[in-house]
């Protein structure tokens, strides 16, 4: 690729984002109650009221004003992008955002002024229109930042093999021979604990609460029952260990193969098989009892979760299918469902909304460290999509789901009370998050590859918080 159509592409893939990133702000900012409210307060058009001392004549000015700013890049993204050498694919999707925009205006000025009847198909139509912007956007991109792009990975960056990759169990890394055994008993017995820690995976479980947490403040809101809160959080860091623990003896042999995970408690024997499923069979009884006294339902939701991680996911999808990631995806999703359940006894449109982001999420997430253990996964013997399919296409995956992600948590907006802080995660996050995407595919390495895998965690981190505090304290 010329220096020149490398620039030319920079500038196309940055002007995209940016108008990706514009129409989703207009996206998010629709979809809270925050802007159908304003409405009420602004309801001629393309002027409204001048008080601004009322936030919601603020908030309709604000969004209609960003339509203008945001018209300007997403046109600039055109034009810049049909005067590019980029693919004629990217160029004929564009026709979706070019066509569509001034409709949306049209649909915007329509839900503003119209009479509450129709107001609400028309709110609904508008931001259809909003998302197929955005899905246009956001596709023309993927396949401009994909153009010259190959499978192989730049010389810039160590094979991971010998790069020093971190157990993220623990964040150690991994040594290649078995640890020295323990000088006294005290280091013995210190030593033993923290492998049985280890072997409950505690590095996912500040999202994995996180995400049951967001579940449990979606229902409840400000009276959030903090002893529900307890035992579902406490089954919830139980139900984890136990289907890590069960992780780690199903895939023992596997972890040996592999760089990153070979020196885990079972792969060096550090803890026998059947110690540690007794260990785990005693997490899952745990885990369960305290699901148990919260509704039957949560209890029925952990085990499911406890299954589908230990057998469903780790013996059945991840060693035999390309899928295993976003069919794997459920087991991330499903302790959202839980604090729903955990608060309301039943299952619920906001929780299921919550859990559809967290399934679309995870290959957005994961996908980055399948990039940068491409070779490992490969050496363990997963058909992980880097090792299948290559990392070109993995590289527009992520792009996809992090689109479909930024989406599902626009729709979770739209089913809730959720406002402008939820919004500005989200946007801000989302933002940041694509950001270090466009970035893998210009740079195509590991560490660029853990950059995005840090900021999908940063986003889903913030997500979460957002939810949280904006249903228990705005
Ligand atoms: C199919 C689903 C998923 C796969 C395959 C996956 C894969 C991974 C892998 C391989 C690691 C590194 C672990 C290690 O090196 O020992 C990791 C780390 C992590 N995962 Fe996931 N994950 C999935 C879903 C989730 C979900 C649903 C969450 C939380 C909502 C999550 C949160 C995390 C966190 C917090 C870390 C540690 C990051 C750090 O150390 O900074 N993961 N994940
Ligand atoms: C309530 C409850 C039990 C919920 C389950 C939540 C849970 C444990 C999700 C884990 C997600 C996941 C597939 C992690 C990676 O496993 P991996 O085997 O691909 O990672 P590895 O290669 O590091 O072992």
């Amino acid at each position: 690729m010329t220096a020149n159509t490398a620039t030319e592409r920079r500038r196309v893939t940055t002007l995209l984002a940016a108008a990706a990133i514009g129409v989703y702000l207009l996206i998010v900012v629709g979809a809270t109650t925050a802007l159908t409210e304003a409405t009420q307060a602004c309801s001629t058009w393309p002027l409204c009221g001048t008080d601004l001392s009322d936030p919601r004549v603020l908030i309709a000015w604000g969004h209609r004003l960003a339509a203008l700013v945001v018209g300007v890049v997403v046109l600039a993204a055109l034009v810049t992008t049909w005067r590019s050498s980029t693919s004629r694919r990217a160029k004929a999707t564009l026709l979706v955002p070019f066509v569509l925009y001034p409709v949306q205006i049209g649909l915007g000025a329509l839900a503003a002024t119209a009479t509450t009847a129709t107001a609400d198909w028309l709110s609904t139509l508008h931001l259809l229109s909003g998302m197929a912007i955005f899905v246009g956007l956001v596709l023309a991109l993927a396949w401009t930042l994909e153009l010259g792009t190959d499978d192989t990975a730049p010389v810039t960056d160590p094979d991971p093999l010998t790069a020093t990759p971190t157990d993220t169990d623990t964040g150690e890394t991994p040594s290649l021979q078995t640890p020295s055994p323990p000088s006294g008993p005290l280091a013995r017995a210190r030593r033993i604990g923290a492998a049985y820690f280890r072997l409950m995976k505690p590095r996912l479980m500040w999202l994995l609460c996180l995400v049951a947490a967001a579940g449990m403040a979606l229902a409840a809101g400000p009276s959030l029952d903090a002893g529900i809160v307890i035992r579902v959080l406490g089954g919830g860091v139980l139900a984890i260990g136990a289907s890590g623990t069960f992780n780690h003896v199903l895939e023992r042999k596997k972890d040996r193969k592999m760089q990153r995970t070979s020196d885990r408690p079972l792969a060096t024997d550090q803890v026998g098989v059947t110690n540690a499923l007794a260990f785990g069979l005693l997490l899952a009884a745990a885990s369960l009892a305290l699901f148990l006294s919260v509704n039957l339902l949560a209890a029925a939701l952990g085990l499911c979760a406890i299954l589908f991680y230990s057998v469903i996911y780790t013996l059945v999808l991840k060693p035999n299918t390309v899928q295993n990631t976003v069919l794997g995806g459920a087991a991330g999703a499903l302790p959202a469902l839980i604090g729903w359940v955990g608060v309301t006894g039943t299952v619920g449109v906001p929780g299921l909304a919550l859990a559809g982001v967290i399934f679309l999420w995870t290959p957005a997430h994961f996908y980055n460290l399948a990039l940068a253990y491409k070779d490992d996964y490969a050496r363990g013997g997963f058909p992980m999509l880097p090792v299948v399919r290559g990392e070109r296409v993995t590289r527009r995956h992520i792009v996809w789901y992090l689109a479909a992600t930024l989406l599902g948590a626009s729709v979770l907006s739209a089913v809730t009370s959720l406002g402008w802080l939820y919004a500005g995660a989200t946007v801000a996050f989302g933002a940041l998050f694509l950001w270090t995407v466009v970035r893998l595919h210009r740079e195509r390495s590991e560490q660029a590859a853990f950059r995005a895998f840090h900021a999908s965690n940063a986003y889903l981190g913030a997500l979460l918080f957002a939810i949280v505090v904006d249903a228990i304290l705005l």
